[in-house]
């Protein structure tokens, strides 16, 4: 391929720095967003370290041909501190430092001692291999759609650019030494390093990508669910439940809703205050979540008040789970600041095969029949069905 080797690097740190000034806007704006940070400055180093090495001289002061392959292996390492931290991880700084190190001295010890620029240039080439390649591992992760898209596409971009590294080492290595020098033309050298420098372009890309569906998917979670409990809000409660509802007219099967509300509720706030009062009902959510099937659905209601549609339930189903809730969350102790808090709850209960699947009316129902169970002096469940 007939192009400059110089020119191309050039055109990698145009790139990377690029990158840089993409990453450092949006960690910027969307500073909720971990990981933004440390690819903004990683691509940064990965900029002015190949930008420099294009320009070197064997004048130049140690400390800056030192420094030079320093800095571009920390904005390597930074990439990879940038996907533990977008992943929620702790980053391990001190892997940045030693990628940096490790390149620094092998460049050094290899050039300037040895005088040997075959192994400084497949030495380097290895390494880069090995960070990118486990950049690609880390960000195999389990995500939904569209997140998993963009992890699939920046993990494809890594590996990539390993592959490339790890051509360009071989091709380094199998070469005659006197052939070897820092911008060594060579037949396949262009070609490794633009489509190295390609696939840095996808990880630019992938990784605003991968910031933009997590922003996206954090904005739908926070339009669906309830931020305390962490169950789905009123609102995507109904659009779900008439959905299920609409199935089961044309199915016919029962479907059933729960109406649960703490007993007293405002008697904890009042004693213990707002915060224990918001633990009480994180944890009835988190009891809620673990016994009930994958096809119900579960919202908090109101205030204190929760509500479950349950799939392919009767009534006489719906008061045994609901019965069994009722005496777990009796059994249950909330440890608050030293003390054990204690609350009861009171449920109600209508099916779809009495009442009909119109939402509204069956939620009425269950409502009513909560507010029986209330009168009968909480701590119990009641039945639409028994008041009819
Ligand atoms: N901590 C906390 N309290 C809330 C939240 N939402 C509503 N509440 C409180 O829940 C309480 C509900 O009180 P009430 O409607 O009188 O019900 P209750 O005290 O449980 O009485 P019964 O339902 O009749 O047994 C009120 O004090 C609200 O301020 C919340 O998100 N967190």
């Amino acid at each position: 391929m007939n192009l400059d080797v110089r020119t191309i690097m050039l055109m990698w740190s145009g790139i990377n720095l690029l990158g840089a000034g993409m990453m450092a806007l949006i960690s910027f704006h969307a500073d909720n967003i971990k990981g933004a940070r440390q690819w903004a400055l990683g691509h940064c180093c990965m900029g002015i370290g190949i930008f420099t090495s294009t320009q070197m001289s064997p004048e130049w002061p140690v400390w800056i041909i030192a420094s030079v392959p320093f800095i571009t292996g920390c904005g390597f390492g930074l990439l990879f501190n940038g996907i533990e931290a977008f992943k929620g991880k702790t980053c391990h700084y001190w892997i940045t430092v030693w990628i940096g190190g490790q390149m620094m001295l092998q460049s050094l010890w290899l050039g300037m001692v040895h005088d040997n620029i075959r192994m400084v240039v497949a030495s380097n080439s290895l390494l880069v291999c090995v960070i990118f390649a486990a950049c690609a591992v880390s960000l195999r992760v389990k995500a939904t759609q569209p997140l998993k898209t963009a992890y699939r596409l920046a993990a494809a971009s890594f590996s990539f650019v390993a592959l490339m590294s790890l051509l360009r080492a071989i091709n380094i290595l199998l070469k005659p030494a006197e052939d070897i020098t820092l911008f060594a033309q060579g037949n396949v050298n262009p070609v490794f390093l633009v489509l190295g420098g390609l696939s840095q372009l996808c990880i630019s890309l992938s990784l605003v990508l991968l910031i933009t569906f997590r922003l996206v998917s954090d904005l739908r979670e926070q339009a669906t669910h309830d931020s305390l409990t962490g169950t789905l809000n009123r609102r995507s409660f109904e659009d779900e439940s008439r959905r299920l509802l609409a199935r089961a007219t044309r199915t016919g099967d029962a479907m059933s809703i729960i109406m649960i509300d703490v007993d007293f509720f405002k008697h904890v706030n009042d004693k213990h205050g707002h915060q224990a009062g918001d633990e009480v009902l994180r944890r009835l959510a988190a009891l809620l979540q673990t016994v009930i099937r994958s096809e119900d659905c579960l919202a908090r209601y109101g205030g204190e008040e929760f509500c479950i549609l349950l799939a392919g339930t009767n009534e006489q189903g719906a008061a045994l789970l609901a019965e069994r809730v009722r005496l777990l969350y009796a059994d249950l102790r909330v440890a608050w600041k030293g003390e054990s808090l204690q609350c009861t709850l009171s449920a109600g209960v209508a099916d779809s095969l009495l009442v009909g699947t119109d939402l509204a009316t069956l939620v009425d129902a269950a409502d009513q029949a909560l507010y029986r169970a209330k009168n009968a002096g909480r701590n119990c469940i009641a039945l639409h069905s028994d008041s009819v």
